[in-house]
């Protein structure tokens, strides 16, 4: 794992949520982006080196729309950086850890991204990212 790639914060409405984070971080988030096969609207912002996702369900089966009925608005995963996201998933998988999606899909910001289920990983949902060259 290189470093945290970014912290992804389920929300309810994206717009306002925007508003309030460009309040917080004392800047505008530089991208929006759908990425309709997870079921999610996603905005980012940049703080210092650090990248906060923000996550808004696009459909009731979304694992958003269940996060935030369960648990509320709030941090939903923690996403790493990796060199090589084929190799990391057959490394955590030998480690034990339960790998979502063993094929890399297509995430946001021009990313391959892979998930391990938290129930594996003290209850944190952990999502890998390798940068889509
Ligand atoms: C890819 C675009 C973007 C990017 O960065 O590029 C994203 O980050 S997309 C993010 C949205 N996509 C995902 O989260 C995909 C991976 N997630 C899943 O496959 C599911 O959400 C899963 C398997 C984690 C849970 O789905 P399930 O249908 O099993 O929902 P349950 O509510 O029954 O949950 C089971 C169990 O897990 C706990 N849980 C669920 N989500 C989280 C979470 N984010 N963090 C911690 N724990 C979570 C939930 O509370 C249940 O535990 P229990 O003790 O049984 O209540
Ligand atoms: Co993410």
């Amino acid at each position: 794992m290189k470093k945290i790639e970014h912290l992804g914060i389920a929300v309810k409405d994206l717009e306002e949520s925007n508003a309030l984070f460009a309040r917080l971080l004392g800047t505008p988030h530089y991208k929006t982006e759908e990425v309709a096969s997870e079921g999610v609207k996603t905005s980012f912002f940049k703080s210092g080196p650090n990248k906060v996702e923000l996550l808004e369900a696009t459909h009731p089966d979304s694992p958003i729309a269940k996060f935030i009925e369960k648990k509320g608005e709030g941090i939903h995963h923690i996403a790493f950086e990796v060199e090589d996201i084929r190799a990391e998933i057959a490394r955590l998988k030998a480690e034990g850890f339960t790998v979502l999606n063993e094929e890399p899909k297509m995430g946001a910001d021009n990313k391959w991204v892979a998930f391990l289920h938290p129930k594996t990983t003290n209850g944190v949902l952990i999502e890998l990212c390798q940068n889509r060259e």
